[in-house]
């Protein structure tokens, strides 16, 4: 079930869910200082990390995402990098049937021991789904691609908590032969909500 599927009190539900995450992950200049890749100062960014990893909106967010994947009858996630580690490990935790396996994907296999990629009990022919917290360019997204499908991963579809819907990351992403399902649509540059679906 998507978005456009949903009914009005779902809906009004999901965009609530979206706006206690947005508002417990937004971190703005006025607070600290935080910088792009390049080290230039930014006006706000979205740490999902503070909401994923408290526990009342952990187990909340796990149970939403858990619906949707089971919707699309996919049982297996898997996740690349710390934005996309506690989602896949909410997912794990609800309670309903059937349970989830989930993998944590590291950037190169480890040098020793399992010498794995991906780490966890998922098995590469099964549909699966990459977790992330935010879309945006894609290119994150692209780089999990790649590496997964070295492993022969099937990965069937994306789905994310934000979509950065300023940034071709969606199309960049589908155009690759995977789906894209966000909780929530961002649309505007400056830390700005839209008044339809947006946190
Ligand atoms: O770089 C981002 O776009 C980004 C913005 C932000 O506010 N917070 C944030 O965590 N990100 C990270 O950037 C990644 C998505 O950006 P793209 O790789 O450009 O799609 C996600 O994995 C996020 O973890």
């Amino acid at each position: 079930m998507d978005r456009s599927s949903l009914s009005s009190s779902a809906y009004a539900d999901l965009v609530d869910l979206g706006r206690r995450i947005y508002d417990r992950a937004l971190i703005r200049r006025e607070d600290e200082l935080i910088t792009d890749p390049r080290g230039q100062p930014i006006g706000w960014l979205l740490d999902t990390r503070v909401p994923m990893l408290d526990g009342d909106l952990f187990a909340e967010v796990g149970s939403v995402l858990a619906d949707r994947l089971r919707d699309r009858d996919v049982h297996q996630v898997v996740g690349y990098g710390f934005g996309a580690y506690p989602l896949v490990c909410s997912v794990l935790a609800d309670s309903g049937t059937p349970a989830f396996k989930g993998g944590l994907v590291r950037d190169e296999a480890k040098g020793h021991g399992r010498r794995r990629l991906v780490e966890g009990p998922v098995t590469p022919e099964k549909p699966t789904v990459l977790l992330d917290d935010i879309i945006n360019s894609g290119r994150s997204a692209g780089q999990a691609l790649e590496l997964l499908r070295a492993e022969n991963f099937n990965i069937v579809g994306m789905m994310t908590l934000f979509n950065f819907t300023w940034s071709n990351g969606q199309s960049r992403i589908e155009e690759d032969g995977v789906w894209v399902d966000s909780l929530l649509d961002l649309n505007l540059r400056e830390n700005k909500k839209s008044s339809s679906d947006s946190a």
